[in-house]
């Protein structure tokens, strides 16, 4: 059988970028993605608004839900500070080989810890496995009919403190009606939209950050 897309993006990542550059890792992903075959990463124009929000969270403990190939994980952990660690799940165990192909191609390999499952299943597990207490910043990008279930699970583990930053994917395109109702009315969550397209595409698409208050 043929190769898949994840595989076809790992080859392209090997061929263009440089080992151990998360930089030109991101800019090989996002050249074969606009130009060859595109991929559901967050990209590099919405990618732009998930480094600033991170930079200025600058988190110690990041959660992110989908890691597909490893895309947002490297422009997440590109930015951590060191001794920072972010944890991903991911349950396609093909994708997660790539992406564990990806992380280390840029270097990263340390700072992330790519866990393979269910996020319902992993997330209370979170405190007795990796020893976290609570999440700094927790980046959304899964099934988009898993956010308001995991956010509610997040809150119900403890693993959320005053001033956790969660930071949503697609709220517009493909959408997430009912997440976007849930933290806007919700009076444990300060939400903010920021207007954007879907990757490599002129599709009006956008990210929600939202602060929950404790
Ligand atoms: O559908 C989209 N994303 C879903 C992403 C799904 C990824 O997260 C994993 N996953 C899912 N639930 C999981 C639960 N637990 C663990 N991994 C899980 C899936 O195995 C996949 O790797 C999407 C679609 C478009 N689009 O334009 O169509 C654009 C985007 O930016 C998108 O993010
Ligand atoms: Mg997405």
């Amino acid at each position: 059988t043929g190769s898949s897309r994840p595989q076809r993006m790992l080859k392209a990542v090997q061929k263009n970028a440089t080992k151990g550059d998360p930089k030109s890792v991101i800019s090989a992903i996002d050249y074969y993605c606009r130009h060859k075959e595109w991929a559901m990463n967050v990209g590099d124009e919405k990618g732009l608004i998930l480094d600033s929000v991170l930079t200025e969270v600058n988190p110690s403990t990041a959660l992110e839900l989908g890691t597909y190939c490893g895309y947002s994980t490297v422009r997440i952990a590109r930015l951590l500070s060191p001794g920072s660690k972010l944890i991903t799940i991911e349950f396609n165990p093909a994708f997660a080989a790539v992406a564990r192909q990806i992380i280390a191609y840029a270097g990263l390999q340390d700072k992330v810890t790519l866990v393979e499952g269910p996020s319902g299943d992993l997330i209370p597990k979170m405190k007795e496995r990796f020893g976290i207490k609570s999440f700094d910043f927790v980046f959304l990008d899964h099934w988009k009919d898993r956010y308001v279930p995991d956010t509610k699970l997040l809150e119900d583990c403890g693993l959320l403190r005053k001033g956790t930053v969660l930071l949503a994917d697609n709220v517009i395109c493909p959408g997430a009606p009912e997440y976007l109702k849930y933290v806007r009315n919700s009076p444990r969550y300060e939400s903010q939209y920021y207007k954007s397209n879907l990757e490599y595409t002129k599709v009006e698409d956008g990210l929600e950050k939202s602060v929950f208050l404790g």
